[in-house]
C-alpha cells in the first residue's frame, strides 16, 4: 500500500493560532497500526483497488486547517472546565444522497437552534459540531444480513458499500473512499457558508425557536422562549451589536472507523512538523473498536486533533485509565472527550464508579452524554428504534451522575435530522409503534427529527440551569 505521499504533504496553519501543545506519542509512528488488530474494517475484494483509492486520497488537500483544530482543542478544554458546553449532533450515518443543500440547510438550522436554546440555559458559550461532513462509515454488529434466505455483506457507510440489497451494492467498492471526500468537502463547504454568511444570525434562530413553541403541543416551553425573548430585549436596549452575532462557528467530525482513510488523511503541519487528521475537526473512537492496544486508538494517539471515546455500559474504570494514559500522557487541555452512552437504565450506575476514577487519577477529561445508543431496540414489528422519554432520561441521569461526583456534565452527542422523520418513538408529536412505518429514512440508527430535537435542547436547557 502506498502510504508516502500522505506523510510529504503538509497542512498550512491558521493565522493567530493557538501555541502548538506537546508533541503526541510518537510522531513517526503513523503506521503502527498495521501490525495491530484492525477490527470492523471493510473486506475490501480488490487489494490493488483499494491501493489507487488510497493513493488518490493521499494527494486530496486537506478538508480542514490544523489552526481550525487547535482552536477547537481549546473550545474544548473550556468546555471540560465548565466555561462552555459542547453540542455534537448529526445522522447516524450520513449518505452521498442527502448530501444536498436543502437537507444540509435543514440539519445546521436544528443544531443552531438547538445551540441558542442551550446557551441560554447553560449561561455558557455552546460549542457547535456536526456529526457532519464525514459521517460515512458504521462499525456494525453482524458482518452480513440476510433476507428471504439470502445472505449479503451488512451495510457499512456510504464509503464503503450501498444499501440496496443486492450483491453489487453490498460489495465494498474503495472509490467510495474518494466519493466520501468529495461529499465532505463539498458539506463542509455549505456548512461554512451558512454559519458565515449570515444564515445563523440570533435574531433570526430565535425567530425560528418561537415557531416551534407556538402551538398547544409545544407550549410547555413558551415560557423559556419568553425568557430569551426578554433576555434579547435586554442585550438590545443595552446596545448590543446584534451584527456582530449573524455569523458562527461551527467544527466537523466523524467516527475514524476506517483505518485507510484516515490515514491517507493524516499529514504534517507546516507550522510544526506534527500530523494532524485533516478529515474533519475532531474524530471519535467508537464503542466496538476502543480496544487499548488496538489499530483505531493506536493511529488517533498519534493525530494532534481532540480525540473522543465512547464509553457503553461494560466499561471498567481500568479501561477509561488505559485509554485516557494512551490517548492522553500529557494531560493536555481538551485533547480527550469521553462519550458515555450507557443506556437510560444503567448510567445511574455505570458512569459514576468512572467519574470517580478518571478524577482520583487527576484527569479532567471532557464528559459528554449520548443519550442514543444505550437506548435503542427492535420492536414486534422488527424496526430499529428509541424512546424519547429514555433519551431524556439518560441526559438527565448524566446530570446527576455528575453533579454527585462534583464533575463536570460538558456536552451532549445526538443522532437528529432537520426533517420530519418518524424514527424515535414519543415527542411533542407523540410517534407511536405505527407511525414508525410513514417516515422511517435512517439508513442505520434512529434519529430524533427536527421537532424532538427541539424538545430535547428545551428539557436539557433546564437541566443545565440547575447544574
Ligand atoms: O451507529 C452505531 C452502530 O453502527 C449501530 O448502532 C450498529 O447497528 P447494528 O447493531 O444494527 O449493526
Ligand atoms: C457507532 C456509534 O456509536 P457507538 O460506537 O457508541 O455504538 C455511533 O455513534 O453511530
Ligand atoms: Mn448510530
Amino acid at each position: 500500500m502506498s502510504t508516502a505521499p500522505a506523510t510529504r504533504l503538509e497542512v498550512p496553519g491558521g493565522a493567530g493560532d493557538d501555541v502548538p501543545g506537546p508533541a503526541p506519542r510518537s510522531a513517526g509512528g503513523l503506521d503502527a497500526h498495521r501490525d495491530l488488530p484492525r477490527v470492523q474494517q471493510p473486506a475490501w475484494p480488490d487489494a490493488g483497488a483499494l491501493e489507487s483509492a488510497v493513493a488518490e486520497l493521499s494527494a486530496l488537500p486537506p478538508l480542514v486547517f490544523a489552526g481550525e483544530v487547535d482552536r477547537l482543542r481549546g473550545r474544548l478544554a473550556e468546555a471540560a472546565q465548565g466555561r462552555a458546553f459542547l453540542l455534537q449532533g448529526g445522522d447516524c450515518a450520513e449518505t452521498f444522497a442527502d448530501a444536498t443543500a436543502d437537507a444540509i440547510r435543514r440539519r445546521v438550522k436544528t443544531v443552531l437552534q438547538m445551540a441558542v436554546v442551550l446557551t441560554y440555559g447553560a449561561s455558557l458559550p455552546v460549542v457547535k459540531m456536526g456529526r457532519m461532513a464525514g459521517q460515512f462509515a458504521k462499525p456494525r454488529s453482524s458482518d452480513s444480513e440476510t433476507r428471504d434466505g439470502v445472505t449479503l455483506p451488512a451495510y457499512r457507510g456510504d464509503a464503503v458499500n450501498g444499501f440496496a440489497f443486492t450483491e453489487e451494492a453490498r460489495t465494498p467498492d474503495p472509490q467510495r473512499l474518494v466519493k466520501a471526500y468529495h461529499t465532505a468537502a463539498s458539506t463542509l463547504n455549505l456548512i461554512r457558508a451558512f454559519t458565515s454568511g449570515g444564515f445563523a444570525d440570533l435574531r433570526q434562530v430565535h425567530e425560528w425557536n418561537r415557531g416551534f413553541v407556538g402551538n398547544s403541543a409545544t407550549s410547555a416551553y413558551a415560557d423559556l422562549a419568553g425568557e430569551i425573548d426578554r433576555a434579547m430585549a435586554f442585550m438590545a436596549a443595552c446596545g448590543a451589536d446584534f451584527d456582530a452575532l449573524r455569523s458562527t462557528e461551527m467544527f466537523s467530525s466523524h467516527e475514524a472507523l476506517l483505518l485507510d482513510y484516515e490515514r491517507a488523511l493524516t499529514r504534517i503541519d507546516s507550522r510544526t512538523q506534527l500530523p494532524y487528521d485533516v478529515s474533519a475537526h475532531f474524530l471519535w473512537i467508537g464503542e466496538r473498536t476502543r480496544q487499548v492496544d488496538g489499530a483505531h486508538v493506536d493511529l488517533l494517539s498519534r493525530v494532534r486533533n481532540p480525540v473522543g471515546v465512547k464509553l457503553g455500559p461494560t466499561t471498567t474504570p481500568e479501561d477509561a485509565l488505559a485509554l485516557a494514559d494512551k490517548l492522553d500522557p500529557d494531560h493536555e487541555p481538551g485533547r480527550l472527550t469521553f462519550v458515555t452512552r450507557m443506556g437510560a437504565g444503567r448510567i445511574r450506575e455505570a458512569l459514576p464508579p468512572l467519574l470517580r476514577a478518571v478524577a482520583d487519577a487527576g484527569r479532567t477529561p471532557l464528559w459528554i452524554c449520548d443519550p442514543m445508543h444505550g437506548n435503542t431496540f427492535t420492536t414486534a414489528s422488527g424496526v430499529k428504534t428509541r424512546r424519547f422519554d429514555e433519551v431524556v432520561d439518560e441526559v438527565r441521569g448524566f446530570f446527576e451522575a455528575h453533579r454527585e461526583a462534583g464533575t463536570v456534565p460538558g456536552g451532549l452527542h445526538i443522532e437528529l435530522t432537520g426533517d420530519d422523520v418518524t424514527e424515535v418513538l414519543g415527542g411533542v408529536e407523540d410517534i407511536d409503534d405505527a407511525a414508525l412505518a410513514t417516515r422511517y429514512e435512517t439508513l442505520c440508527d434512529p434519529r430524533l427529527n427536527h421537532q424532538q430535537s427541539l424538545e430535547l435542547a428545551f428539557l436539557a436547557a433546564d437541566m443545565l440551569r440547575g447544574r
